[in-house]
């Protein structure tokens, strides 16, 4: 009978059969995922979820896209309004509680910060998935909203080296690094609660864990 395999591993043919494949690769990854659920990125402080999450919107700006976040705070020098933050009253930030319009919402220093269903919403209509960096008491208060999402854990490769990278990145002073350190371990034990997160991705090397991502992103939906 014939075969092509004798073909495909000529000398000749087998370097554009690999080609064939790296350029079908590239294809399928260029559209949409077919899955276009949300995708949350949580881990603990310094794991490294930021660097992950602005690769994907910076190698993939059509396909990605982050939801811009409301808030209380004033606009600080050099900020957009619509683009950084939608800035909005205290109390309309209260009426949007009530009226549980966010998907979860955080008290930081006196202000308010919440993502809203709406801009989730609008996003993933016109066929982006959106992709948020929300730490774990976000998760837990999206994990009880009505969004259907996907969830990734960013975990470090050890204590060690999250303390290193927290101190390498240079923004914290000691004790912040010492609170977030802290409540590292306690996102740790929660990332180990069964059925939390459908993916807990090892950043050890950058490319490896960036390829994790992704590929879990472009999963087809089971
Ligand atoms: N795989 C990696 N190997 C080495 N260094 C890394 C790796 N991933 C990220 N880093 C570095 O670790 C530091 C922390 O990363 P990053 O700021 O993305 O963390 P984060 O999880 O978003 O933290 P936070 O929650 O505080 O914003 C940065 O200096 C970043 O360049």
């Amino acid at each position: 009978m014939f075969s092509l395999r004798p073909l495909l591993s000529s000398p000749r043919i087998l370097p554009r059969a690999s080609r064939f494949r790296t350029l079908y690769r590239a294809y399928t990854m260029a559209a949409a995922p077919s899955d276009n659920r949300p995708v949350v990125i949580s881990g603990p402080s310094g794991v490294g979820k930021g660097t992950l999450y602005k690769l994907l919107l910076e190698r993939r700006p059509n396909t990605f896209a982050t939801s811009v976040s409301h808030t209380t705070r004033d606009p600080r020098p050099g900020e957009t309004r619509d683009v950084d933050y939608y800035y909005i009253t205290m109390e309309e930030f209260e009426k949007m509680i009530e009226e549980e319009k966010f998907v979860e919402h955080a008290k930081f220093g006196g202000n308010r910060y919440g993502t809203s269903k709406m801009t989730i919403a609008n996003l993933t209509a016109s066929g982006k998935v959106v992709v948020l960096d929300i730490e774990m008491e976000g998760v837990k208060q999206i994990k009880k909203s009505t969004l259907n999402a996907r969830y990734v854990f960013i975990a470090p490769p050890s204590m060690e080296i999250l303390e290193a990278r927290l101190r390498g990145r240079g923004t914290e002073k000691e004790e912040s690094i010492q609170k977030r350190l802290a409540q590292a371990k306690n996102e740790m034990e929660y990332s180990k609660t069964p059925g939390v997160h459908d993916l807990i991705i090892v950043n050890d090397d950058l490319e490896k864990a960036y390829s994790e991502l992704e590929a879990f992103i472009y999963k087809e939906r089971a």
